[in-house]
């Protein structure tokens, strides 16, 4: 053998211990899910990641290929969230509720534990119609949003493991319920009236309580939703007084309850 082939030959050596080491983290990753769920321990224990690039960094300090290590890490431990995310749910998460209710933010905070892409209803069909939401309305009219609306949910049912964050009058429409449902688990998020205030007091995107900020508006409003949100709910989950990583946590039991069924 020349030297080119003896440094190609270790090469190979190298990568068959990469992937034999892989293969063995994400096993153990797969172990160390069922094991928390076996024993009632916390599937989200971010401390945990915290941690590990604690480690990375000190065994990283001053060497050489420090960003490409590290590039390599941030990769499995992203798809280390992805092997989490596929044996707990073989299925969208649809969330759903009132304006404030934290759609939005526990769809992030699932993204961020477990990979997951996330669909920002209102987001994504203004993008594709190069509009605001408010004047989708104006130029089209509110049947046309609706349609938009219902096509994307039919379009999220050929994925899987997609957050997918509702508008707030998504689950009004009837078919749009059933095609959610067809891929997903339906998760309605609740909070009370004077919650939701405090929430949304500063933001001025949500025109439909613009003018309204009032909490016998919103809890006039809600009441007008309630029958319906919760006609399509598969869990509630009250968030009032809960940060996210207690309802995620909430969410990920509930969801598992109702699977193991
Ligand atoms: N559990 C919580 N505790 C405290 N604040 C929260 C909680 N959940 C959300 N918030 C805050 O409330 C505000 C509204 O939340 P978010 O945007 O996630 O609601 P949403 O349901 O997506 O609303 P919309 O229907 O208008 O899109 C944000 O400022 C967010 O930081
Ligand atoms: O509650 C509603 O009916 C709406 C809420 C927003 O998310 C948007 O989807 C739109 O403004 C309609
Ligand atoms: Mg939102």
């Amino acid at each position: 053998m020349n030297q080119l082939e003896i440094l190609r030959e270790s090469l190979g050596q190298c990568d068959e211990i990469i992937l034999d080491a892989l293969l063995m983290r994400n096993r153990i990753v797969e172990d160390i899910m069922a094991y928390k769920e076996a024993n009632g321990i916390p599937i989200l224990q971010p401390e945990q990641e915290a941690k590990q690039k604690e480690w990375l960094e000190r065994r990283m300090a001053d060497r050489r290929h420090k960003a490409e290590v590290e590039d390599v890490f941030g990769s499995i431990t992203q798809n280390s969230k992805r092997i989490q995310a596929r044996k707990l749910f073989n299925y969208n998460i649809v969330l759903i509720g009132f304006m404030g209710a934290g759609k939005s933010t526990i769809s992030e905070f699932l993204k961020t534990a477990f990979a997951m892409d996330v669909i920002e209803m209102d987001q994504i069909i203004a993008e594709r119609e190069g509009m605001s939401i408010s004047d989708i309305f104006e130029v089209y009219g509110e049947q046309y949003f609706r349609d938009l609306e219902t096509n994307l949910l039919i379009e999220m049912q050929s994925r899987t493991n997609v957050v997918i964050s509702c508008g707030g009058g998504t689950p009004m429409r009837e078919c749009n319920v059933v095609e959610m449902k067809k891929n997903g688990r339906v998760v309605l998020l609740t909070a009370k009236p004077e919650t939701i205030l405090d929430r949304v007091k500063d933001s001025h995107d949500r025109p439909l309580i613009e003018n309204n900020k009032t909490v016998s508006f919103i809890a006039e409003l809600m009441e007008k939703r309630r029958e319906k949100y919760e006609a399509a709910a598969d869990i509630v989950i009250e968030t009032d007084e809960k940060d996210e990583l207690q309802i995620c946590e909430e969410l990920i039991h509930r969801l598992r309850q109702m699977d193991n069924k």
